[in-house]
């Protein structure tokens, strides 16, 4: 039995986590360290009793994008973009089973033997018995990406928030790795983010937790202990949701 999440801000979570940080220090891959750690920290909140749903990116190994622009048929570049997904995720699974979390993986693209077919209730039901489900292959459709996947699978579970795990603090006025003046928000409207264009998320993404009032709160997967401040209801990073009544608000 899941033990009590008496100390948690949240019941259920959707943590989408970023491909590209899995990468740690390489250019590619995965690196198991990274893997490992985050599989720590997932068991800390599973330990409390929160139910785990996660999308991982696949942005350390295919970008339907970037194999494009080198001249692959976009489409084609999208569906190893998503079988992307699906390798993070099988190698999250076996860090998460190393630490003895019970983990399913299921696709949007069926791959009998490997991972179960992406199927809501069986996946609720999981979540229920405690198990972390991680949904792989995106939305199983080419030009979308795993932050519409996460807010979509977010909604679906009816979780109470999607969380995303990036490699910076939070959103910021403009990308933190390209300026270094930007300032980090500790709040904003979906609706500022998106007049803003700011990069964090995709605009897909944005708009449906916004039209079906899914709060998302971005932060730092490299900084020990933030996932597990977040969810005991620290101020860790930046919430994006549709409370004008808080509006834009900056970090101190
Ligand atoms: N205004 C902004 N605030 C914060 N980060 C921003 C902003 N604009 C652009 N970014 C960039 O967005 C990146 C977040 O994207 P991240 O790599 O986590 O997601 P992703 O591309 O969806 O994941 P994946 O690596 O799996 O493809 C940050 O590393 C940051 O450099
Ligand atoms: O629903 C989806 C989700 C993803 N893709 C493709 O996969 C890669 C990797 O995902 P990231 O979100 O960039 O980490 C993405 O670039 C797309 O090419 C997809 O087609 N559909």
């Amino acid at each position: 039995m899941p033990a009590s999440n008496q100390h948690s801000k949240y019941k259920r979570i959707l943590l989408k986590l970023s491909g590209e940080a899995l990468m740690g220090d390489e250019n590619f891959g995965i690196d198991p360290k990274v893997m490992n750690r985050m599989a720590l920290e997932i068991g800390q909140l599973v330990g409390i009793g929160v139910q785990v749903g996660m999308v991982i990116g696949g942005g350390n190994l295919f970008r339907g994008a970037a194999l494009s622009a080198a001249g692959l048929d976009r489409v084609t570049g999208d569906h190893m973009g998503m079988l992307a997904t699906v390798m993070n995720a099988l190698a999250m699974r076996d860090a998460l089973e190393r630490s003895n979390i019970p983990t399913r993986v299921m696709s949007a693209i069926p791959m009998t033997g490997v991972v179960d077919d992406y199927d809501r209730r069986n996946a609720t039901r999981y979540l229920e018995q405690g198990d972390v489900v991680i949904f792989s292959a995106g939305t199983g459709n080419p030009f979308f990406t795993t932050d519409s996947a996460a807010c979509l699978r977010g909604i679906e579970i009816d979780s109470d928030v999607v969380i995303k795990a990036t490699k910076v603090d939070g959103v910021y006025t403009a990308d933190p790795m390209k300026d270094p003046t930007a300032t980090r928000y500790s709040h904003l409207t979906f609706d500022e983010a998106l007049e803003k264009q700011l990069g964090v998320m995709d605009l897909t993404a944005i708009c449906l937790a916004r039209d079906h009032d899914m709060p998302v709160r971005v932060f730092n997967m490299n900084k020990p202990g933030a996932l597990a401040n977040l969810i005991v209801g620290g101020d860790e990073g930046t919430v994006i949701d549709n409370n004008e009544a808080v509006g834009e608000q900056y970090a101190e």
